[in-house]
C-alpha cells in the first residue's frame, strides 16, 4: 500500500477534505440515531483505515516485510519524526545499524543503507534516483532548485545556478569572504572583556557573506554590525527544523499553509526578506556584477518569480547556515585540542605572516595542515542522516538485495563519517594528522570518499567549493587575528549534548570564548 500511495501522492489537504467530507455524510444520515452510538460508530469507521494500513505494514505480505528494523517505526513514520524532532536522528540511525546491521527499515517504506557500496547506485551519475516526498514542502512553497524532486526537471534549473559557481566566481567570491571574515574579526576585537558566544557571531558572519555572494552590493544583509531586529537566524533555523521534520510526514506538511499567518510568522520572516532583497536586485542595475543573483536573473524567461524566490531563499539560508554549523563545530575542536590549535597557528604564520590578504589566498589554499583541519571538520562537523532518494519503479539491487521500487532509501551520511571502517583508529576523535601522510600510523585507515557532508551526483551541493574556500579563510582569519580560548565556565559535556542536526546544527549550549587580539 505504501507503494500505492507513492504513486499517487496523495495530498493532506486532500485526505482531510475526503475525510470531513464523510464525516459531514456520516452524522447527517444517522442524524435520527442516539448520538453517543452514533459517535461510537463515527470513532469506529475512522479508525478502520489506519489500522488496515498499520496491519498491513507489519504483515509479510508488505514488500519490505524481510528488513529487519524497530516495531514502531515498521508501523508509521512519526517515530522517525519524533526522532528528527530531538536533533538527534544522526545518532539513532547509527546505533540502529550497529543493531540491525546494514540496511534498516526506519520508517513503514524507508531503509536506510550504512554502505559504500549504496552510494554509486542512489546519489550518482545519470542514473541517481529522484528525490523523495521530503523534499515536497507542504503547500507553502513551490518551485526552486532544491525542491524539484525528479531528476530530468532538475537538471534544467541546475544548469542555471552552475556558472555562479565557476572559477572565476569562486576568486571574486572569496574577496568577499575575506572582506566579511575581516569584519568579524575586528568586530571581536572591539568586545569588552568577558566570554562571549562565538557561535552567535559565526552565524552573522556566514549570513552576512551570503547576503553579499547572493544579491551582490544589493544586500542589505548585515547582521554583525546592525545585529538581527527581525530575528532572521531564528526564522531561518525555524523554516529549516520544520521542513526536516515534517518531510517524514508530508500528508500533515500540506495543512499548515491552512493555519493562520501569525501562528507561522515567524517562519515568513526569511520569506519576506527573501522577497524584498530580490526586487531591489531585478531594479538594482549593477546585473554584471557576479552575485548568484546575477546568474539566475539572466534566465527570468525559463523561470518563474516563485522559482527565483525560492532559489535566493535556499541560497541564503542553505549557503550561510551548514557553513556556520561545520565553522563552530570545527572551532570547537580547535579550542578543545590546544595542540592542534597551535600546530595550525604556526603553519599559518610561517606561510602567511601575521595577516591575512587577498594576494595571499592561493598560498592559503595550498597549506596541508589547514587543509587537514578542515576536512576532519567536515567529517566531524556535519552530522546528516541519509538523504533520501526514492527505488525507480522497476526496483533496484543494492548491497546484493532486491530494494522494490517506490522504497525510500538513504545512505547515512555521519554513521559512515564515523565507522571506524572507514576511519581508524579513535573514528571519534578529532585528530587532523589522519589526513596527512603515514596518517595515524601503519594499521591506520582513511577512507576519504566516506565522507559524503556535500552529497554528491546531479544533486549534490553545488556550493561545494565555496564552502570549502569559506572555513579556510575564516579560520586563518581567526587564528593569526586572535587569541581564542575556551572561557573557563565552558562544559563541554553540555555542549556536546546540545548538537542537535534538523538539516540545521542548532546548538543548545553556546559556544562560550574569550577573545583577545594575538600580539605574537
Ligand atoms: C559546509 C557547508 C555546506 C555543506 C555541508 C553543504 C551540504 C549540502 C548537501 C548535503 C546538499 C544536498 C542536499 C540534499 O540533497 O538534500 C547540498 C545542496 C546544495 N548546496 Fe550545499 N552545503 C554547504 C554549503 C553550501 C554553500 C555555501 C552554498 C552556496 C549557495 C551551497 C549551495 C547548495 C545548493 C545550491 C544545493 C542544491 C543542489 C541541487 O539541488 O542541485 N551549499 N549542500
Amino acid at each position: 500500500m505504501a507503494h500505492i500511495f507513492h504513486f499517487l501522492e496523495p495530498r493532506g489537504d486532500t485526505v482531510a477534505a475526503v475525510y470531513l467530507a464523510f464525516s459531514a455524510a456520516f452524522f447527517y444520515f444517522n442524524r435520527k440515531q442516539n448520538m453517543l452510538s452514533t459517535v461510537l460508530c463515527w470513532i469506529a469507521y475512522s479508525l478502520v483505515p489506519p489500522i488496515a494500513v498499520v496491519l498491513y505494514r507489519l504483515s509479510p505480505f508488505h514488500p519490505l516485510a524481510g528488513f529487519p528494523g524497530p516495531l514502531l517505526s515498521r508501523m508509521t513514520n512519526l517515530r522517525l519524526a519524533y526522532v528528527v524532532s530531538t536533533g538527534k536522528r544522526h545518532l539513532d540511525i547509527a546505533k540502529l545499524h550497529d543493531k540491525y546491521g546494514v540496511i534498516v527499515r526506519t520508517g513503514p517504506n524507508t531503509l536506510s543503507i550504512n554502505s559504500q557500496d549504496a552510494v554509486k547506485s542512489i546519489y550518482a551519475g545519470s542514473k541517481a534516483m529522484d528525490k523523495s516526498n521530503a523534499y515536497r514542502p507542504g503547500r507553502l512553497f513551490e518551485g526552486g532548485l532544491f525542491f524539484i524532486r525528479r531528476k530530468n526537471l532538475h537538471d534544467n534549473q541546475r544548469r542555471i545556478w552552475a556558472p555562479a559557481f565557476s572559477q572565476s566566481s569562486l576568486h571574486l567570491a572569496s574577496n568577499t569572504i575575506l572582506r566579511r571574515s575581516q569584519q568579524l574579526t575586528t568586530h571581536l576585537e572591539k568586545l569588552e572583556d568577558g566570554a562571549t558566544d562565538m557561535g552567535s557571531m559565526i552565524r552573522r558572519w556566514s549570513y552576512d557573506v551570503m547576503g553579499d555572494l547572493t544579491f551582490g552590493k544589493s544586500s542589505r544583509i548585515e547582521l554583525m554590525s546592525d545585529g538581527d531586529p527581525h530575528g532572521v537566524l531564528a526564522s531561518g533555523e525555524k523554516a529549516t527544523v520544520l521542513f526536516e521534520i515534517l518531510g517524514e510526514i508530508p500528508l500533515i506538511f500540506d495543512l499548515m499553509c491552512y493555519l493562520p499567518r501569525a501562528c507561522m510568522q515567524e517562519i515568513h520572516v526569511l520569506r519576506q526578506l527573501a522577497s524584498e532583497l530580490l526586487a531591489a536586485r531585478q531594479v538594482a542595475t549593477h546585473i554584471a556584477d557576479d552575485d548568484i543573483c546575477s546568474h539566475l536573473l539572466c534566465h527570468t524567461a525559463n523561470c518563474s518569480v516563485q522559482d527565483l524566490e525560492h532559489d535566493v531563499l535556499f541560497a541564503i539560508q542553505a549557503g550561510s547556515d551548514t557553513t556556520s554549523g561545520v565553522v563552530i563545530l570545527l572551532l570547537y575542536h580547535l579550542l578543545a585540542n590546544r595542540e592542534v590549535y597551535q600546530t595550525l597557528t604556526a603553519e599559518l604564520r610561517d606561510n602567511l605572516g601575521s595577516t591575512l590578504e587577498e594576494h595571499k589566498l592561493s598560498a592559503l589554499f595550498q597549506l596541508p595542515y589547514l587543509s587537514a583541519v578542515v576536512q576532519e571538520g567536515l567529517r566531524l562537523g556535519t552530522p546528516f542522516p541519509g538523504l533520501p532518494r526514492v527505488v525507480p519503479d522497476t526496483g533496484k539491487i543494492i548491497c546484493s538485495k532486491f530494494i522494490p521500487g517506490g522504497t525510500i532509501v538513504g545512505v547515512p551520511a555521519y554513521a559512515q563519517q564515523i565507522s571506524p571502517q572507514n576511519f581508524w583508529p579513535n573514528p571519534l576523535e578529532f585528530n587532523p594528522q589522519r589526513w596527512l601522510p603515514g596518517g595515524l600510523g601503519l594499521d591506520s585507515v582513511l577512507n576519504k570518499s566516506a565522507v559524503m557532508c556535500f552529497s554528491s551526483g546531479p544533486f549534490g551541493c553545488l556550493g561545494k567549493n565555496l564552502a570549502i574556500r569559506e572555513l579556510y579563510i575564516v579560520i586563518a582569519q581567526l587564528l593569526l587575528t586572535l587569541d581564542i580560548q575556551l572561557d573557563t565556565s565552558f562544559d563541554h559535556k553540555q555542549f556536546k549534548e546540545g548538537i542537535q542536526n534538523m538539516r540545521s546544527t542548532c546548538f543548545q549550549y553556546p559556544l562560550l570564548v574569550v577573545v583577545q587580539p594575538n600580539h605574537l
